[in-house]
């Protein structure tokens, strides 16, 4: 699967991680890092495109200053300066300056969440909410204008002889009076609903002459019951903030319908509803179904606060229609389809070992990708000193990883033999970007453990990331390596440096807890791709007889698949694309799925449905345990989706837990400490909290109840508690680090 572009990824790293890499980025204070730049530049790009002609209204700081606010989302910064710069309203209230980007995450500044909601400070307006009150304003000015005509010329048509008699003495000019004023009153921001104005009780004792409901409902859009009134729902608790102890906000400050007063260009660009547009097209029709029973409502209380919350949350998810399910027996479908076996390999090592090199040339010799673009990146390698990189960037396409020379986040990628589907995650070496590998670590049936052969680099391996990473993928469940000793071209083939590695690798593979039958070694060189697709033909490696790397990817059965469990999967991705607003991809950890299913998501316990999906890129109804899919979601607001969440059967959900027992295999010493707990994508702050026991490593029974510390190797029995309740259960693996380093990992009890 080749990596998405994500507009935004929602992602618990960038909160919760506390690896100590990005010292460059932390020095440059409020730059922007080389990605931000690259998202920025896309970012503007697209934007002027999206505005056409009219991009030249706009400058390029605007455009970049919008883009930053709404972290690269094309559709919000377009809409924005399209009500600013464009097509302003005629009316418009000074706006207050766009807030600064004061927070800082990683040293990376980042925009106050004020402005797209979720501040626990009190509620301030943004710019684009201030347009979007006026608006509101103007329109209700306007609605109230429209109600006083409407009913005047219903006047007109009840009066006999004297119009402006029957304004001035019907009974109904009292009501009518009353009910203009509370429609003036609502037009200069207050309530209509609230104490000071006259209540729809109040109004109930009128007096009245008959008058059909048309007559009085279409002209009286002030006397449905407010919104504004009720709970907000979760979605406008997240905009404005929770109002309970605040003062009642002035109608004003309601978001109205976005797109309303748009170039027709601009109404193409949004032709599909914004997730934010199904919440208000529900509230809306609150509003329209208050409308219809306005005049029954006339003469008792109106519905309470919460009624009109409920009915709010209800319609939010039945205006979306639920994607159709064809209710598959899919385990059968499974069985019937002759779909190749599908495996997936992660490829670690130390730093500079060669792994994305090996890659990038697997996929050249397999002819997954050309010749001509392994050149085009020579060229551009070459502008920047990093020739020898150029392999490499096949899967390094971050600009930061290619600037650095080396994989920052795991790169994706797949292709097939005559009898599997493989899936690549290509790991990061270096020794600040391990959470990253154990993201790929869980989701692989096998690994490549790739050894520079290098004079030096083979020992200095083992005393950085090489030893670390066949530890922590065992730790992970990955019981088949294949050990690639690589860069045997810089050695001249010796077989003695083959053998003194392999004697001295195939030693702590075993006390790692790696059979000799599931480990096996080939001697290669990555950049040439020798003993990679093809035997090696240079006769300074005819010593070697056994199989190529890739007859080995072949020869390797992947794990059984849990297919008869409740459906889980670690969202390892959050984007969306123009036909998708929020797609979600992964691997699936066990059961199946298929379209038109609801899935849960946790830990926000929100119901999705699945709109559409992709198998390993392919369309298709339905998806198994193993298989990378990408899922196509509807009916959830994409707050409540993030990178790490698991998705899961809302029949069988998995539980979301404060703490958990852990048995672990200490990688470090273990007493009562602070730890990060990493499971897939998902980090999680904890601490361990006690120790219950120390345990036999084969027998798994107690030796010491209640040790006071645990020394590296041994086993024990501990408590971890997390500061956020995390969805996990027994059976996970998880890794505990600490300032940087492994500590422990183990199996939940
Ligand atoms: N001579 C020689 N050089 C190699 C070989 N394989 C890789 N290299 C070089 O080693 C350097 C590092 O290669 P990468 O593929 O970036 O290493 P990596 O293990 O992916 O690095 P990280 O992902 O950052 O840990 C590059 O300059 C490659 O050209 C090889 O087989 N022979």
């Amino acid at each position: 699967m080749s990596r998405h572009q994500a507009v935004r990824n929602l992602d618990y790293e960038e909160v919760l991680d506390e690896y100590d890499g990005y010292e460059e980025e932390e020095e440059e204070g409020d730059e922007l890092s080389s990605e931000d730049k690259a998202l920025m530049a896309q970012g503007t790009a697209e934007v002027q495109t999206a505005l056409g002609v009219e991009a030249s209204k706009v400058t390029t700081k605007q455009i970049e200053e919008a883009l930053w606010h709404y972290y690269y989302d094309i559709d919000k910064t377009v809409t924005y300066l399209v009500s600013k710069f464009i097509s302003p309203p005629e009316k418009t209230p000074k706006a207050p300056k766009a807030p600064k980007a004061t927070q800082t995450t990683n040293g990376k500044p980042r925009p106050l969440v004020g402005l797209l909601g979720g501040s626990g400070s009190p509620p301030k307006m943004s710019k684009l909410q201030k347009l979007a009150a006026a608006r509101k304003k103007k329109a209700e000015e306007k609605s109230a204008q429209e109600a006083m005509e409407q009913t005047r010329t219903k006047m007109t048509e009840l009066s006999v002889n004297d119009t402006s008699r029957a304004k001035e003495n019907s009974p109904l000019a009292g009501a009518f009076g009353k009910r203009l004023k509370t429609s003036a009153s609502t037009a200069e921001g207050r309530n209509p609903l609230t104490p000071a104005e006259p209540s729809r009780t109040e109004l109930s004792q009128q007096p009245l002459v008959e008058i059909s409901n048309e007559q009085v409902t279409a002209p009286e859009p002030k006397l449905v019951p407010d919104p504004e009134k009720a709970q907000p729902s979760s979605f406008a608790q997240t905009l404005f903030g929770y109002p309970s102890d605040t003062p009642r906000r002035k109608r004003t400050e309601l978001y109205p319908l976005p797109y309303a007063d748009f170039a027709p260009s601009v109404l193409d660009a949004f032709s599909k509803p914004s997730p934010d547009d199904v919440v208000l097209a529900a509230q809306a029709k609150v509003a329209t179904a208050g409308k219809k029973t306005a005049v029954p409502q006339t003469k008792k209380k109106g519905p309470s606060a919460d009624a009109v919350a409920g009915e709010v949350k209800g319609l939010k998810i039945e205006d979306a229609p639920l994607p159709k399910s064809k209710n598959l027996d899919v385990l059968s479908e499974f069985e019937k389809s002759e779909r190749k076996k599908t495996a997936s390999f992660v490829v670690v090592g130390h730093v500079d070992a060669g792994k994305s090199t090996m890659m990038g040339r697997l996929l050249l010799d397999l002819g997954v990708i050309d010749q001509r673009t392994v050149e085009k990146l020579r060229q551009e390698a070459e502008k920047i000193g990093k020739t020898s990189f150029a392999l490499a960037w096949v899967l390094d396409q971050r600009s930061e990883e290619r600037a650095r020379g080396v994989t920052i986040d795991i790169a994706t990628n797949r292709f097939e033999t005559e009898t599997t589907a493989f899936t690549i995650l290509d790991a990061p070496g270096h020794r600040d970007f391990i959470p990253n590998m154990i993201a790929g670590a869980s989701q692989a049936d096998f690994a490549i453990l790739v050894i520079d052969a290098g004079p030096g680099a083979f020992e200095s391996g083992l005393r950085g990331q090489t030893k670390e990473h066949a530890l922590l993928i065992r730790s992970m469940g990955v019981s088949r390596i294949i050990v690639a000793i690589n860069k045997l071209d810089t050695v001249e083939w010796l077989q003695e440096r083959f053998d003194e590695i392999r004697h001295q690798v195939s030693g702590f593979l075993s006390t790692t807890g790696f059979q000799a039958k599931n480990t096996t070694f080939v001697p290669v060189s990555g950049l040439n791709g020798d003993n990679l697709v093809r035997k090696s033909s240079d006769p300074a490696v005819s010593w070697y007889t056994g199989a190529t790397l890739l007859e080995e990817l072949d020869n390797s059965e992947p794990n059984k698949r849990a297919l008869a469990k409740p459906f889980r999967m670690t969202i390892s991705e959050v984007f969306r694309s123009q036909q998708n607003p929020l797609s979600i991809s992964g691997r699936i950890d066990a059961g199946s799925m298929q379209m038109g299913d609801a899935i849960l998501v946790q830990p926000s316990g929100e119901k999705a449905y699945v709109k559409s999906l992709l198998v390993d890129e392919a369309p298709s109804d339905w998806a198994v345990a193993g298989q990378n899919v990408v899922i196509n979601l509807s009916n959830i607001d994409p707050m409540h989706v993030r990178v790490g969440d698991i998705v899961c059967d809302p029949a069988k959900p998995i539980p979301c837990v404060e703490s958990f027992t852990l048995k672990a295999l200490a990688f470090d010493f273990l007493m009562p400490m602070q730890v990060d707990v990493h499971r897939g994508r998902l980090h999680a702050a904890g601490k361990i909290e006690s120790i219950s026991a120390l345990l036999d490593k084969v027998t798994g029974s107690v030796t010491k109840k209640k040790p006071k510390i645990v020394k590296p190797g041994m086993v024990a029995r501990i408590v971890v508690k997390l500061g956020l309740r995390v969805p996990l259960e027994a059976g996970q693996r998880v890794v505990l680090r600490s300032g940087g380093e492994t500590v422990a990992a183990g199996l939940l009890e």
